[in-house]
């Protein structure tokens, strides 16, 4: 399990992170979403070890990075820093880096073979695509077999496909029991992967919990020929209803489901009804009570 105690870090006047409390758990993918700037990368470079925490701790299974026996065997990263000799094949990165952490040299064929890097074994590092990369520095992370993976925005640079096979792969890596933790400031980039969803704002801690809550605060736009009775039918204590069009209504503080069942319930025909995917900044602000 990766941890986050009361984590703060300061650079000078900047206060990156914030008294931070998250965990992510084993078995499932956490999003660590915040837009630029919000401490995501601090966050994770404290887990790695890369930066001194100001206050507070930053453990993987219970110890900090640097007191990790063979952490490479515990914990894999990505970091957009995560460097490769751009003279050596992807097959020669991959040896150097099971030689460092004293992981059998069987393991490089497996993970090129886990993350298609086989496909271009030979190819030397300067040469790849973004996507390409990308699945060789996940391969480095798993050369280990990790229980925990820390990725920051591995998605970046990926194409639509790249992006639906990273999903189902990191969906994969979940279901063996491992505990990720990927950072993005794309809400619909995570939210068909991620359990579990951590929220930070300006290095502090927006909401913590499972990505369906997320949807708990996002409307229904609802079109009926008859939106003014429809607007009396859902009326009713924490729901917010807004008329877009004369016939199209922005329901909040009701499911889908729910708006279907009142409509059914007062003979009320509907033409359209669909659940709004919020945006990451409609998530905060609706989670925030719209303080920005
Ligand atoms: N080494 C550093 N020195 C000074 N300030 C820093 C340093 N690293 C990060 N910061 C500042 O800390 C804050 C948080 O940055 P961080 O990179 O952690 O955010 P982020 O959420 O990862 O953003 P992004 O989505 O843009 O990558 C920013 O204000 C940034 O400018």
């Amino acid at each position: 399990m990766i941890e986050v105690r009361g984590l703060s870090k300061s650079f000078g006047p900047v206060r990156a992170v914030s008294e931070l409390s998250f965990e992510a758990a084993a078995g499932t993918v956490t999003a660590f979403l915040g837009p630029n700037g919000a401490g995501k990368t601090t966050t994770m470079r404290m887990l790695l070890g890369l930066v001194r925490p100001s206050a507070g701790s930053a453990t993987i299974g219970g110890r900090r990075y640097a007191d990790l026996p063979s952490p490479s065997s515990r914990v894999g990263a990505v970091l957009d820093t995560s460097g490769c000799h751009p003279a050596h094949t992807v097959h020669d990165h991959l040896r150097v880096y099971a030689r460092m952490g004293g992981h059998p040299r069987s393991r490089v064929s497996e993970v090129m073979e886990l993350t298609g890097a086989a496909a271009f074994a030979g190819r030397r590092t300067r040469t790849l695509s973004t996507g390409m990369r990308r699945r060789v520095q996940l391969a480095t992370a798993l050369l280990g077999d990790p229980a925990a993976l820390v990725l920051d925005e591995p998605a970046n640079g990926l194409d639509p496909e790249g992006i639906a096979w990273l999903r189902g792969f990191l969906r994969d890596l979940a279901g063996q029991g491992r505990a990720i933790l990927i950072s993005s400031h794309v809400l619909s980039e995570v939210e068909q992967v991620a359990g579990q969803v951590v929220m930070i704002r300006q290095g502090r801690l927006v909401t913590a919990g499972p990505v369906s809550d997320l949807y708990g605060a996002a409307a229904v736009q609802v079109r009926s020929p008859q939106a003014e009775r429809l607007r009396a039918a859902l009326r009713g204590e924490g729901v917010t209803v807004e008329a877009r069009h004369p016939d199209v209504l922005r329901v909040q503080g009701l499911t889908a489901p729910e708006v279907a069942a009142a409509a059914a319930r007062h003979g009320i025909a509907l033409h359209e009804l669909t659940q709004e995917r919020p945006t990451l900044e409609r998530a905060f602000l609706d989670l925030t009570g719209g303080a920005s």
